[in-house]
């Protein structure tokens, strides 16, 4: 039994605090305090009250199985960052260290230390423009794509899809992350556990980040359900950065006893964190202290106050240790030189103290076991099986379902919205869509309100949709939950609905109030060409908006774009007269397209248009063939329209898909 404050504790939960409620109000049936942390020897996980962990769970479950065992070792680490001059920036110096597992490890420094880019450096989520150089091994391996399915990390800034419950959201994520041969109910018990250890199951249906006025989660909370979504493939080894930023002293001794005691049941979790409380640091086995990219110590938080004591810095006695080692290791404003001098002189120190000789030999032994071995026996072996690709997509589709169905009163304003702009637009044309010369003129513009309306507000409608979901998407991917082509087929897929409704209620109203040609054959084509429009529509705003990454500049370049859509539709110029440098547009344009093959299905075999009063100097047409080449349309190009507007749709969707594999690929 080991006895120091800094030694591995277990923890388990005693049953009479199983009804209790947290200063949240929370459902905190197995709250974890630090009172019920028991000492144990070599992380094996046994109870001061002899009682089983979260009882309950493990009276359904079994007790949970061991993770992994996880050795991450890096050795003459240095960052450096590709500045836009082309310049490289040093933000990581030689650094050299090792986390164990059943071990929790700090890292800790002022801000603008290094302490994220080393976490990211050692969990192989560094950002690209990132260059490192040394060695990180886990296991024996170098680092490399295995790490996201060995390791969880958690963000400084957690992000989720705001609109969805804590369950909905850890069901999703187990479908993501689980291995897929999971049974279901293997699934639902892992969700239910985590939610109870986690205190999360009182808020279980409240949403993560509300409409207005509803219930959210709060900043402890959020954190829990991010830790909570790592810890759902039960990694071996964890990093948490800041996981304690932004939450209230009470709210981040829980999330700490819960690293706690993810390291007691054997995981290896590094944490970076912001002068934690004497309690807090009571917690951590290892401290790592980084100042400007070096090590300015590591060790045990006894070993750091001796060494800084050696060095001639006393922690005062009203002075919490730690904040007093980062304000010696913080740069002074207004004497920066000064405090760079001292930084450099604590860590060339600690570089040559008995404590880095330790721990050079305890890497160097690492490294020696790993070159002694053979590659074969080295290799990670994975038995790990993602979800298949369709699962991925069902999910994610269900996902983005849940999004847009959460607020029904949205949907249903739209659908008003949509029934009220073709109402009007009918009733503009209403009785004016007869066969004589000024009823061929409103047919037209009937038609191209059909086209417009199913152009312009959806193309614009989207452009917002990638800059605002990349962020999300691009921590998604990094995690390796699913690739950027089934996030996009699943993104498409999951409007898809509303695309086949919107255009179908519009045309419909607007065809019958207007009184156009009353057959099926042409009805149904038109409808099916305004769901063909608006969905080519979509898929150019979607490339617009994969492209450029902003709204404001996409739109700056879909202007233009539109326009000239707009002017080669056939509507207001006549095709045979716009000038060939420009006129080659018109093969882009789905407005031409569609203008062409809707004017075909109204004209087509018309054989009696009036003419009553010629205007002088304009011809009367009498046929539809005569209207159609009016405008330069041609009978025999329905089908060749059709599969124009069926290829434009692919070129922009893949178009657009190339365009987001290169922004996610360069972030
Ligand atoms: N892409 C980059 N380009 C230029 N400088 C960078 C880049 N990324 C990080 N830095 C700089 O590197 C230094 C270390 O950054 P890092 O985020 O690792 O610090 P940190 O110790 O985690 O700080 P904090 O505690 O404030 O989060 C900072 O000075 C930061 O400005």
């Amino acid at each position: 039994m080991r006895s120091s404050q800094y030694d591995s504790p277990s923890l388990a939960s005693k049953s009479s605090s199983k009804n209790s409620s947290n200063a949240d109000g929370m459902d905190d049936a197995h709250e974890l305090v630090p009172a019920d942390i028991v000492y144990v020897n070599s992380g094996v996980v046994a109870s001061k009250y002899d009682e089983p962990l979260f009882d309950e769970v493990e009276e359904l479950l079994g007790a949970s199985s061991a993770p992994r065992p996880c050795t991450l070792v890096w050795r003459d680490l240095t960052v450096h960052v590709k500045l836009k001059d082309g310049k490289l920036k040093r933000l990581v110096n030689n650094v050299s260290g090792i986390a164990k597992p059943g071990s929790l490890v700090a890292l800790m420094g002022p801000s603008g230390a290094g302490k994220t880019t080393l976490m990211s450096a050692l969990a192989h989520r560094s950002p690209s423009g990132t260059i490192i150089d040394g060695e990180i091994a886990m296991n024996g391996v170098p680092v490399g794509e295995f790490m996201h399915l060995e390791s969880g990390y958690m963000h400084q800034d957690e992000l989720f899809v705001e609109n969805l419950t804590v369950m909905e959201h850890l069901t999703i994520m187990a479908r993501l992350r689980m291995d897929r041969r999971t049974s279901p109910l293997a699934r639902r018990r892992k969700v239910n556990q985590l939610m109870r250890q986690l205190s999360l199951y009182g808020a279980r249906h409240t949403r993560i980040g509300g409409l207005d006025g509803q219930k959210t989660l709060s900043g402890g909370e959020r954190k829990r359900l991010a830790f909570a979504s790592e810890l759902l493939i039960d990694p071996g080894l964890l990093f948490c950065d800041e996981p304690t930023t932004g939450l209230d002293s009470s709210s981040a001794q829980k999330l700490m006893t819960l690293l706690r005691a993810s390291a007691v049941q054997g995981k290896t979790v590094i944490c970076t964190i912001h002068q934690p409380s004497s309690e807090l640091m009571a917690l951590f086995d290892k401290l790592v202290l980084l100042a400007e990219g070096r090590v300015g110590f590591a060790g045990n938080a006894s070993g750091a106050l001796n060494f800084f004591e050696s060095l001639g810095y006393q922690c005062p006695i009203t002075y919490n240790p730690t904040d007093y080692f980062i304000k010696v290791l913080a740069l002074t404003p207004g004497s920066e030189g000064a405090s760079r001098q001292a930084i450099k002189s604590v860590c060339d120190r600690f570089a040559v103290s008995d404590a880095a000789k330790e721990l050079d030999m305890e890497i160097h032994l690492e490294f020696h076991l790993m070159d002694n071995e053979d590659e074969d026996s080295r290799r990670v072996k994975h038995n790990y099986k993602p979800p298949f690709l369709h699962t991925k997509i069902i999910w994610l589709v269900y996902r983005y379902l849940l999004i847009i169905l959460r607020d029904p009163r949205v949907q249903f304003v739209r659908i008003l919205q949509k029934l009220a702009i073709a109402l009007t637009a009918g009733l503009c044309f209403i009785g004016t869509a007869r066969l004589t010369q000024a009823g061929v003129q409103d047919v037209q513009g009937a038609l191209f309100i059909i086209i417009a309306e199913n152009t312009f507000s959806p193309m614009y409608s989207v452009l917002h949709m990638f800059p605002e979901e990349f962020p999300l998407l691009h921590r998604e991917l990094k995690a390796g939950l699913y690739s950027t082509p089934v996030y996009y087929v699943a993104r498409m897929l999951a409007q898809f609905p509303g695309l086949v409704v919107e255009p179908t209620l519009f045309t419909l109203v607007v065809y019958w109030v207007a009184g156009l040609r009353g057959t099926f054959y042409a009805f149904g084509f038109t409808i099916f060409l305004s769901i063909l429009v608006l969905n080519v529509a979509i898929a150019c705003g979607s490339f617009f908006s994969c492209a450029f990454g902003s709204m404001p500049i996409a739109i700056a370049y879909l202007v233009p774009f539109d326009y000239s859509l707009m002017m080669t539709s056939g509507l207001f110029v006549k095709l045979s007269s716009i000038p060939k440098y420009i006129s080659w547009i018109r093969h882009l344009s789905w407005l031409m397209y569609s203008n062409e093959a809707m004017s075909i299905l109204q004209w087509d075999g018309v054989e009696n248009i009036t003419c009553t009063v010629p205007q002088i100097g304009v011809p009367c047409v009498s046929t539809g063939e005569e209207v159609l080449q009016k405008y330069d349309f041609e009978a025999n190009q329905f089908w060749i329209d059709i599969l124009a507007l069926f290829l434009l749709y692919l070129a922009f969707h893949l178009l657009a898909l190339f365009a987001l594999r290169y922004r996610t690929r360069r972030k």
